[in-house]
């Protein structure tokens, strides 16, 4: 995840917006930073530039189906499809 500050005041974002680590991944962990702001950053030793949240894993199973037994309020509508407000 991204830190607030760094972002904010220094336009220092983490290039894949949210990195996010499988769980049966062995490597280094790496952080992809990008400087969207026009003025060269350094950045210092121990200076934070991401946060790692750990999450439980649910390993879902899904079921295929034809049809839903019932249709929802959602229904097959969209990106934006209930509106602005
Ligand atoms: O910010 C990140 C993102 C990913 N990784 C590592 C852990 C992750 O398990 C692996 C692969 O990341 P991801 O699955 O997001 O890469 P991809 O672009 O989908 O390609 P691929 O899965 O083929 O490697 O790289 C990091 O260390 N930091």
């Amino acid at each position: 995840m991204p830190r607030s500050g760094l972002g904010h005041k220094n336009g220092i974002v983490l290039g894949n917006l949210v990195g996010l680590i499988d769980s049966d991944y062995q490597g280094p962990l790496m952080v992809s930073c990008w400087n969207r702001s026009q003025t060269e950053f350094t950045m210092q030793p121990m200076e934070r530039m991401a946060q790692l949240v750990i999450v439980p894993v649910v390993q879902a199973k899904f079921r295929l189906v034809n049809d839903f037994v019932e249709s929802s309020e959602r229904g097959e509508g969209g990106f934006g499809s209930t509106g602005k407000h």
